[in-house]
């Protein structure tokens, strides 16, 4: 019997919806793409983001310092870490289902609450970047920076969103019991929201003010557990040049040195589209037969089979 392929899989926000009656109805479709993987014969772990709910989680604990003056305001680590459980029992429950539903019964579902240890000194401290919580207007946007002292940016002609802090994934604190549960056959959810960030000092592991791109952290995931591929699950079915423009092109594959080319050229949005070639062409790169794929939720199935999807590959 040929060795399963090992896949680690990137979900992107569309595939958990911005608020709690969305995420139950969007993780069932979401469970449904990655069984299929499974039933295809492939050997998954799943990764997921967490913007919007690390935002929402955000507010919400502060909006709890202002009712009682005895509660400090929750470090964003910690936000992150409500928002990999929050997340986490949703998906979890929702791929138990469809496994059960298709009557795959030996295939244990867990989440694994997961610290990535990040480099205090990572020039992103200075520099936030990575867009957090919902979409505002202008006017909400100001009145945010004013009240609270958030950095607010416009995201792609989408709206204003609160900006942190986005240090680079340098280790992932607990991949031995992740490694562990994926070779004893377990469907492991882990690296949520790009893992919880942590600063090594001594034994101790402090929360770090952050909130670690959920690419990066799956590439390094997929890196570590050796898999044969990372899929990055998004909104698009395939990465274009030129997006958005009258000769936009939708590409099958690119090679490593074509990505960085397209790079260099500024094919791809920073904040969107730009970390997940990055992160592609860093698994593709890592070791030869390593392959990334970046497609729609739904297309998870026909993009491993090679019918659709962007390939990225040596
Ligand atoms: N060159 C490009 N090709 C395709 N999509 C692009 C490109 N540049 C920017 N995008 C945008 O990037 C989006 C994916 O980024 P984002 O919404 O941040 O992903 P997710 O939340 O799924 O991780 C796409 O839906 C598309 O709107
Ligand atoms: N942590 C993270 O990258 O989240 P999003 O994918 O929601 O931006």
């Amino acid at each position: 019997m040929s060795k399963k392929k090992r896949i680690v899989i990137a979900l992107g926000g569309n595939a958990l919806g911005n608020t709690l009656p969305e995420q139950m109805a969007a993780v069932k479709i979401t469970a449904r793409a990655i069984v299929d993987l499974i039933e295809e014969g492939c050997e998954v772990v799943v990764a997921h983001g967490n913007g919007p709910q690390v935002g929402m989680i955000n507010n919400a604990m502060l909006a709890l310092t202002h009712e009682d003056e005895k509660q400090p305001n929750t470090p964003l680590s910690v936000c992150v870490a409500m928002s990999q459980a929050y997340i986490g029992y949703d998906l979890q429950n929702a791929l138990r289902e469809e496994l059960l539903n298709r009557g795959i019964t030996d295939i244990p579902v867990a989440t694994m609450i997961t610290q990535v240890r990040v480099d205090e000194n990572d020039p992103a401290f200075e520099n936030p970047s990575k867009p957090i919580g919902r979409f505002l207007t202008k006017e909400q946007a100001d009145e945010m920076a004013e009240k609270y002292n958030y950095i607010m940016k416009e995201d792609a002609g989408r709206g204003y969103r609160r900006v942190v802090a986005s240090p680079k994934p340098q280790e992932i604190v607990e991949i031995g019991t992740i490694r562990n549960m994926v070779n004893a056959g377990e469907l492991v959810i882990a690296c949520g929201g790009g893992g919880i960030p942590v600063t090594l000092q001594g034994n101790h592991l402090k929360g770090a003010s952050a909130v670690i791109d959920k690419d990066f952290a799956s590439c390094l995931m997929a890196k570590n557990l050796d898999a044969d591929f990372l899929i990055i699950l998004t909104a698009v079915e395939k990465v274009a040049v030129n997006y958005g423009k009258p000769d936009e092109k939708w590409i099958d594959h690119m090679t490593v040195e074509e990505a960085k080319q397209y790079m260099e050229e500024g094919h791809f949005a920073p904040g969107s589209m730009l970390p997940k070639v990055q992160a592609a062409v860093d698994f593709a790169e890592s070791k030869p037969g390593r392959q990334a794929l970046i497609t729609l939720l739904e297309k998870a199935k026909d993009g491993i089979n090679g019918v659709t999807g962007t390939r990225i590959s040596l």
